[in-house]
């Protein structure tokens, strides 16, 4: 039976700092919102997710808050199946950032697309993201888009149906192959 099969995935979560990465990802899976803003180093936290009757056991990788001229951490990219980019829909700066560390990811796994959902957190603020160019971008190149707010429970079980639907879409019951598998160029 398919749902006797437990698949495991690594996601990614990467975005720029204090955009709510680290509420996303304890909200999902310890079912608590911190109020306060503790950055983040880094953090795997793990859960087992059902999609489509198939039970996945998921390492969800919370990152350090990026900017531009941060450099993609190998780890970051090199054995991940999925991505996870969050915005906030108050922040046009951290929109940006979202295209940027996309980028960054394509020229690093050689991959034309990678199976990714862009997120726009707190949607409970006043937003300067509109839904059209999120939308838009996100048709671009390829990726799923919703809008979360951790604070308030809004979609947040749904970013992570979303990128496994989107793994499964490249490669649909592979053995758990992720976009970049660890060639280096020296
Ligand atoms: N209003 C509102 N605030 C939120 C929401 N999610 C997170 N926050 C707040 O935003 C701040 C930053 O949240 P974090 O989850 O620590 O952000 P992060 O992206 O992990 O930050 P870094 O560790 O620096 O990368 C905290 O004070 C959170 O309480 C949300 O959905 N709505």
């Amino acid at each position: 039976m398919a749902g006797d099969i437990l698949r495991k995935r690594k996601i990614a979560v990467l975005g720029s700092r204090s955009v709510g990465k680290s509420s996303l990802v304890f909200k999902f899976v310890e079912d608590h919102f911190i109020e306060s803003y503790y950055p983040t180093i880094e953090n795997t936290l793990t859960k087992t997710v059902s999609n489509n009757g198939v039970e996945y056991e998921c390492d969800i990788i919370d990152t350090a808050g990026q900017d531009e001229y941060s450099i993609l951490n190998q780890k970051h990219a090199i054995g991940i199946h999925g991505f996870v980019l969050v915005y906030s829909v108050a922040s046009h700066n951290s929109f940006e950032l979202v295209k940027i560390v996309h980028d960054k990811i394509v020229s690093f796994t050689g991959n034309e697309t990678v199976p990714c959902v862009i997120v726009g957190s707190k949607s409970d603020l006043q937003r300067v993201v509109t839904c059209e160019e999120a939308n838009e971008y996100a048709k671009s190149i390829e990726a799923s888009w919703i809008e979360t707010s951790a604070k308030s429970n809004v979609n947040v079980g749904k970013v992570f149906d979303l990128v496994l639907t989107e793994i499964e879409k490249r490669a649909p019951h592979n053995q758990g192959q992720p976009v970049a598998k660890g060639c280096l160029i020296m």
